[in-house]
């Protein structure tokens, strides 16, 4: 299992856990918004790593921003397979056409 697999795994057990002793919990509490809203964040953050002089420090937020939107799939009903069939759909398609396969 992968570390994103694993993370997946936690993720799911913390769905109706306590809100007060895991932050996974505290998200699906406050709901899709609230969970949309802080993959915003983690992606502005994301960008600003990005606009800064060291790759490196894109590392921790592309982090931060693949946890949120794991939580952000799971609240949704969906999982990380759902997007690999996405993107394996999207295989020898040329980027350029790619929104008109959809
Ligand atoms: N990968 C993560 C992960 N990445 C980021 N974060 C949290 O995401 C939050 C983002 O920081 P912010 O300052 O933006 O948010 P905040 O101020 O804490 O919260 P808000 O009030 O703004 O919503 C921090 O609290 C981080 O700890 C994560 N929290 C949990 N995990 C994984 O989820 C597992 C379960 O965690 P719990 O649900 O807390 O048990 C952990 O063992 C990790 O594997």
């Amino acid at each position: 299992m992968d570390a994103f697999a694993r993370l997946e795994a936690t993720i799911a057990t913390r769905r109706g856990a306590d809100a007060g002793s895991s932050y996974t919990a505290s998200l699906f509490a406050r709901g899709r918004g609230k969970i949309a809203q802080k993959l915003g964040e983690e992606a502005v953050e994301t960008v600003i790593a990005a606009m800064g002089d060291e790759p490196r420090a894109i590392v921790p937020e592309a982090a931060d921003l693949m946890f949120h939107l794991c939580v952000l799939l799971a609240d949704a009903g969906l999982s990380l397979d759902d997007v690999r069939t996405e993107l394996t759909r999207r295989e020898g398609v040329s980027g350029h056409d790619e929104k008109a396969s959809r």
